[in-house]
């Protein structure tokens, strides 16, 4: 699957044009592309078309036209009195073919007998919050008993963010122009697009683009993460210091280390609350479990740093945070951390939290990658959850240049920022929104970058294996999505790590 932003798209258009490809020729592949796409998977008798003023509409008018040829019973909704240029013309045969066009006032009619819903009201040329009558007419499709198919974007996503200003369509399917459009891939325009698919439109190599964001597929990583080369001994495979777990909380520092140790780390140390190292020895065989100083609460004390930075000289990566508890302790422990230890870091769950209005990240100038979801990165950007979730491109990427580290911020879209660098994961499942996925994932990645893969590339690979972990294991045990357990993507960690070689 190819993704593009929207500028990105306008430019292949461009491109193909300035070549000599006419747009109404583009125009024509896109909709006899999408048309089909409509047959195949939902075979309709009858079909509504919402179009709008633009190419989109235009397009929407050659699906009209192809499924009236297929033999389906189709009404068109133009939102214009005059349509010009391509548009114009495939309003026109419409016309001659006699399809039934219809005005609002027959709207409600034609969704109430509409078997599939094509939504062709605004694509990539949207600017800002859908104006009336478009909102309204996004309302209705909305609130319609039939599935809607959007074509190339769901009206009201912004194509090139995946923001909402106001009203989207929430379509079952969309169906894109040669691309898959990045907004389409980033949450919330992710969820509003349903099942992505892009069509064929005839834009030549010439003319391709290479997008900013990459969309991480298996192919993007291919190589990425070495084998073990012989001789091997349990250093030279990596080496990571996981700082992790509390009284409370030993789960999540168990589930970092076994997130690693499947990730192909060589040796894991586990730095944890005095009063929760004996248990978590027990139930960490391989593993090098350490008590270190913790407060009269059972989290790990700031005095704790020393013992730490001395097991961090032995570790090739380190993994803080999952488990460790909030408060001015922990604060100081992930500060001292962050200073004092030279090879890349992973912050994590309350190392997040407790960084928030600290200056030791943007001062560090080793690696360094944060993973948080999105109340964490909004209580570090000191913007809020809500404003994360609804701007997660933008607030991963401030984030990123603020901290002047690795931002990986969780969700349905991982996205992965460092620098001028990102990337949006492909793998995952909703089976994902479980407690304790998160630790395995921040296991993973501080396994990969213990075994020398710079922190941007363990990140994205990291993510994708333990998307493809879930996946992997609802292909295998056909259970409901809601069964998963975080350990249960352990035993999927190596394939998924192999079909990455
Ligand atoms: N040029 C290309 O690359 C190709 C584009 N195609 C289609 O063309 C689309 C882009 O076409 P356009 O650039 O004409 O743009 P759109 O058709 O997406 O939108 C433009 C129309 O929306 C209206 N509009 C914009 N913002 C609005 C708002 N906030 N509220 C209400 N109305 C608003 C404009 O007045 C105009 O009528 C693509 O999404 C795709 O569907 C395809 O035909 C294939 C080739
Ligand atoms: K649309």
């Amino acid at each position: 699957m190819k993704v593009l932003s929207a500028g990105e798209m306008g430019l292949a258009d461009r491109r193909s044009q300035e070549l000599g490809i006419p747009e109404i020729a583009l125009m024509e592949r896109a909709g006899v592309g999408m048309a089909r796409v409509i047959l195949e998977r939902c075979a309709p008798r009858r079909a509504l078309v919402i179009a709008g003023g633009g190419n989109n509409g235009g397009d929407g008018f050659v699906v009209a036209r192809e499924l009236h040829r297929a033999g389906v019973e189709v009404s068109v909704l133009p939102v214009k009195e005059e349509y010009t240029g391509s548009p114009g013309t495939n309003l026109r045969i419409l016309r001659n073919l006699g399809v039934r066009l219809i005005g609002p006032g027959e709207l409600d009619a034609g969704l109430g007998t509409a078997e599939v819903v094509v939504d062709a009201l605004l694509g990539t040329g949207v600017r800002g919050a859908p104006r009336e009558p478009a909102a309204g007419l996004i309302g209705k499709m909305n609130a319609a008993s039939a599935p809607v198919v959007a074509l190339d974007v769901p009206s009201g996503v912004n194509a090139e963010t995946g923001e909402v200003e106001g009203v989207a369509v929430r379509a079952g399917l969309t169906v894109a122009a040669h691309a898959v459009k990045l907004g389409c891939v980033i949450s919330p325009g992710r969820e509003h697009a349903g099942e992505n698919v892009a069509v064929d439109i005839g834009v030549p190599p010439e003319a391709d683009v290479k997008p900013a964001v990459e969309w991480t597929t298996a192919g993007t990583l291919r190589g990425l993460v070495p084998r073990l080369r012989e001789p091997a001994h349990k250093y030279s495979a990596g080496t990571l210091l996981v700082v992790a777990g509390s009284r409370r909380m030993t789960g999540a520092a168990e589930m970092v280390v076994r997130g690693a140790q499947r990730a192909g780390c060589g040796i894991v140390f586990l730095a944890t609350a005095g009063s929760a190292a004996q248990s978590l020895d027990a139930r960490l065989t391989e593993a090098l479990v350490s008590g270190v100083a913790e407060d009269r609460g059972g989290s790990m004390a700031s005095g704790a740093l020393e013992d730490i930075l001395q097991l961090a000289e032995r570790a090739a990566a380190v993994v803080v945070g999952p488990g460790i508890g909030l408060g001015q302790e922990r604060r100081e422990l992930v500060e001292g951390v962050l200073r004092g230890v030279e090879a890349p870091v992973l912050l994590d769950a309350d190392a997040v939290t407790v960084l928030a209005g600290s200056e030791a990240l943007a001062r560090r100038t080793a690696p360094a990658v944060v993973t948080p979801h999105a109340g964490e990165l909004g209580r570090l950007l000191g913007s809020g959850a809500r404003e994360v979730s609804e701007r997660r491109l933008a607030s991963a990427r401030r984030a990123a240049e603020e901290q002047g580290c690795c931002v990986l911020l969780k969700g349905s879209d991982t996205i992965v920022v460092e620098g001028e660098r990102a990337s949006v994961n492909s793998t995952g499942s909703v089976a994902l929104a479980t407690a304790g996925t998160g630790d395995v994932l921040s296991g993973i990645i501080g396994a990969l970058a213990s075994r020398g893969i710079e922190v941007y590339d363990a990140a994205r690979a990291g993510a994708w294996a333990h998307g493809r972990a879930a996946e992997i294991w609802l292909e295998r045990t056909g259970w409901p999505r809601e069964s998963l357990v975080a350990t249960d993507l352990l035993p999927h960690v190596p394939e998924a790590l192999r079909e990455l070689e």
